[in-house]
């Protein structure tokens, strides 16, 4: 097998802070927004466990990756395929990155078509808007496009992207320091929790959510344990969303080699991935916790009331708002970079690194998700079946049978403990695929999908 001559010559000059900023930039992404209902479905102790499953899983994958991109010499995930499987491994980590990635910018720039309208509108104190241009989300995504995203998805290097990532990690902290349960009693957040879950699990079931107050069950802990409890028993439709949220959610490993490529001491990555996995599980925790708390420590009453009493110009609540679109419009260019690498490695493999095609991958990239966003919004819900397909392909079981067929039997034969455990992880991804799937196909047949919805 070739390798292409720019994966040989590893010369990274980003340091090890920077790729921590880009790395946590990676996996955090509107993924944190859908944390809150999955940790209100699982109850809080269900949900500590598997996020922290989760999360040792999806560093142990790291580990699998760094391992065979250690022993081949190749710092992409579309070439370890191809040592691996040849075109066909190659092509399905190409589509599954895709897929996962240009499905994750649709939802930040989502975030975007819907919030930014209305911070315009705090800002400029318009009681009334009348049709404004600005007032647009359309025009408004078509802008921050072209103007932030465009300009930094273009930088030749990931490693530029620091800076940016490090100010988006900041809003996020910002939003988590802001966003105290007291506070997170506005429905526009609330509608994010709902949206995203709609996003990520192409279920309208769950909008009646929308209809608040909660049933007065949901107060009760013992029953958001048993409730967590029967859906591991698969019973329970509504918690089975869990772990496709969580998936999604430390979904970076598209983003990990392309890291490791420009990082300088390149033995550090393991620790980089660490270091970045364990401050967003901290993150991912109390935002689960702060949004849990919102929805269901709350009396009915005084939700209601919260519902009639909102100011829109409540300073801190715009505050929260710029924090979170800031955060999810710098993470897009971070995402764009595996996908444009993937289309070259798929379209045109063994070429060397050329300028115009860089600029055009980008520009049409972004063009086409721009009109996925502004025309087809109901289209976004096939990503909730393409989330709960190749989250677990790109987490498990990809990094577990390449890591398999790469590392040479001289070195680990097939009975090595290395190995069954990695079959093992392969197997608990086809588990998860699986579960998701089915559970996904039960909504559907429910007659309660999202495209009949029209959302
Ligand atoms: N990078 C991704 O694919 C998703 C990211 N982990 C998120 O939470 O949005």
């Amino acid at each position: 097998v070739s390798i292409p001559r720019h994966y040989e010559i590893f010369e990274g000059k980003t340091s090890f802070g920077m790729s921590v900023f880009n790395l946590g930039n990676a996996i955090m992404g509107s993924g944190i927004l859908g944390l809150a209902y999955a940790m209100a479905n699982a109850g809080v102790v269900l949900f500590l466990l598997l996020l922290t499953v989760v999360a040792v899983l999806s560093s142990y994958s790291i580990h699998l990756l760094l391992k065979c991109s250690g022993i081949v010499g190749i710092r992409a995930y579309e070439q370890l395929g191809y040592r691996a499987f040849g075109t066909p491994g190659k092509m399905a980590a190409g589509i599954a990155i895709t897929l996962q990635n240009i499905g994750a910018m649709s939802s930040y720039l989502y975030i975007v078509k819907y919030e930014f309208p209305l911070v315009i509108q705090a800002f400029l104190k318009l009681d009334n808007p009348a049709g404004e241009w600005y007032m647009n989300g359309n025009y408004l995504v078509i802008i921050v496009s072209i103007a932030v995203i465009l300009p930094l998805a273009l930088m030749k290097q990931l490693g530029y992207l620091g800076y940016t990532s490090g100010f988006s990690l900041s809003c996020m902290v910002f939003f988590l320091i802001a966003v105290r349960p007291s506070v997170l009693i506005q429905t526009r957040e609330k509608r994010y929790f709902i949206f995203l879950f709609c996003l990520l699990c192409d279920s309208c079931r769950h909008t009646q959510m929308n209809r608040d107050p909660p049933p007065p069950h949901r107060h009760h802990h013992l029953f958001s344990i048993r409730c967590s409890l029967y859906s591991l028993l698969w019973t329970n439709v509504c918690t089975a969303y869990t772990i496709p949220i969580l998936a999604f959610a430390f979904v970076c490993h598209p983003e990990v080699l392309p890291i490791y490529t420009e990082l300088r001491k390149y033995k550090k990555m393991q620790h980089v991935a660490n270091i970045s996995i364990a401050v967003m599980y901290i993150m991912y925790f109390l935002a689960a916790l702060f949004g849990y708390l919102t929805f269901y420590g709350k009396v009915e009453a005084e939700l209601l009331h919260t519902y009639s009493s909102i100011d829109p110009y409540d300073t801190l609540i715009l505050c929260v708002r710029v924090a979170v679109l800031t955060a999810v419009t710098l993470t897009v260019p971070i995402v764009l970079f595996p996908v444009r690498r993937a289309i070259q490695q798929m379209m045109f493999p063994n070429k060397t690194f050329y300028w115009p095609r860089h600029i055009a991958i980008a520009f049409v990239l972004l063009t086409f998700i721009n009109l996925l966003v502004i025309f087809a919004p109901n289209i976004l819900g096939i990503f909730g079946v393409i989330g709960a397909t190749s989250a677990p392909c790109l987490i498990f079981i990809f990094p577990a049978i390449f890591y398999i067929r790469i590392v040479p039997k001289e070195e680990e034969p097939l009975r090595s403990p290395q190995k069954i455990l990695a079959a093992c992880f392969a197997g608990l991804g086809f588990l998860f695929m699986i579960m998701s799937l089915s559970f996904i196909i039960i909504d559907w047949t429910s007659g309660t999908s999202k495209a009949a919805s029209g959302h």
